[in-house]
Order: structure tokens, then sequence, then C-alpha cells
């Protein structure tokens, strides 16, 4: 029995899983602000643990006025999170957009940045990779 319902980029509130198995749960959204709370799990690299994220969701209206030669028709939620990775000494900000896919499922697609504290040369701090999160029921 499916006890907690999927999050969509409307009310993007729920959990949220990558292709490597992490999870994003976003607990809280602040309508007034767009400010958004949770925590982050990554198997791969972060451990079993969980790590507290803060960020932001934004929107515009949807710009389909008939006619309208100059509007930008194509329209998404943004998004940008940060999770820091406690004693791992890491920070990782994620910068997307949540749409639906050609079968109507909501997907945020990102790119994000990892910076670590600890590497072996000057060049290999910050790492840049893409995450793209689906709803999850748990
Ligand atoms: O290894 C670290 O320094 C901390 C864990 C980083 C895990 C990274 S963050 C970007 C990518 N997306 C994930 O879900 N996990 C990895």
């Amino acid at each position: 029995q499916e006890t907690n319902t999927k999050p969509t980029c409307e009310n993007p509130i729920g959990a949220w899983k990558n292709d490597s198995g992490s999870t994003l749960a976003i607990d809280t959204l602040d309508t007034a602000t767009g400010k958004i709370t949770g925590t982050y799990t990554s198997p791969s690299g972060g451990g079993s643990s969980s790590y507290p994220l803060i960020g932001w969701v934004n929107d515009a209206i949807v710009d389909s006025e008939d006619l309208c030669k100059t509007c930008k028709t194509n329209n998404a939620k943004v998004i940008s999170f940060t999770v820091r990775w406690g004693s791992i000494g890491s920070i990782t900000s994620w910068t997307g957009k949540c749409q639906k896919n050609e079968n109507g499922d909501p997907v945020i697609k990102t790119l994000w940045n990892l910076v670590r504290p600890n590497t072996n040369y000057d060049w290999d701090h910050i790492l840049t990779g893409s995450d793209n999160f689906y709803p999850s029921s748990n």
C-alpha cells in the first residue's frame, strides 16, 4: 500500500531518485519565498547517511498568448539545491529544471558541481556532472 503520494513539478515535496540510486527528499517548500529544505542520501559516494539540503524553486507564468510571435512557450519550473556532506567535507550544488517528459511523468534535469576540500591536485577540487531525478514513493 502506497502511503506517500509522488512529488510533481507543481508540488515537489516528497522523494525523488536519480539513476545512481540517490534520494532527494524535499521536506518543506515555502510558497511565499520558494525556499526548499530537505535531505539527500547518496549510496554511491556519500554512504548511507542523509545530509541536509537547502535550495530554491521558482517559476513564471506560461507565455501562451495566441499569435504572440515573441512568446517563449517552453515553460519549466526551475530548481537549485545544495548539500553539505558533513564530515566528508564536500559540498554539491545542483541546478536544473522540472518538466513532464514525453510520457507525462515529471523529471528534474540538473547539472551539478561538487567541490571537495582534500584532493591530490589543485585542479581536482571541483567535479561537474549531471543528474536526472524521478518521482519515488519513498
Ligand atoms: O564524494 C564526496 O565528496 C561526497 C559525495 C558526493 C556524491 C556525488 S554528488 C553528485 C553525484 N550525484 C549523486 O547523487 N551523488 C554524486
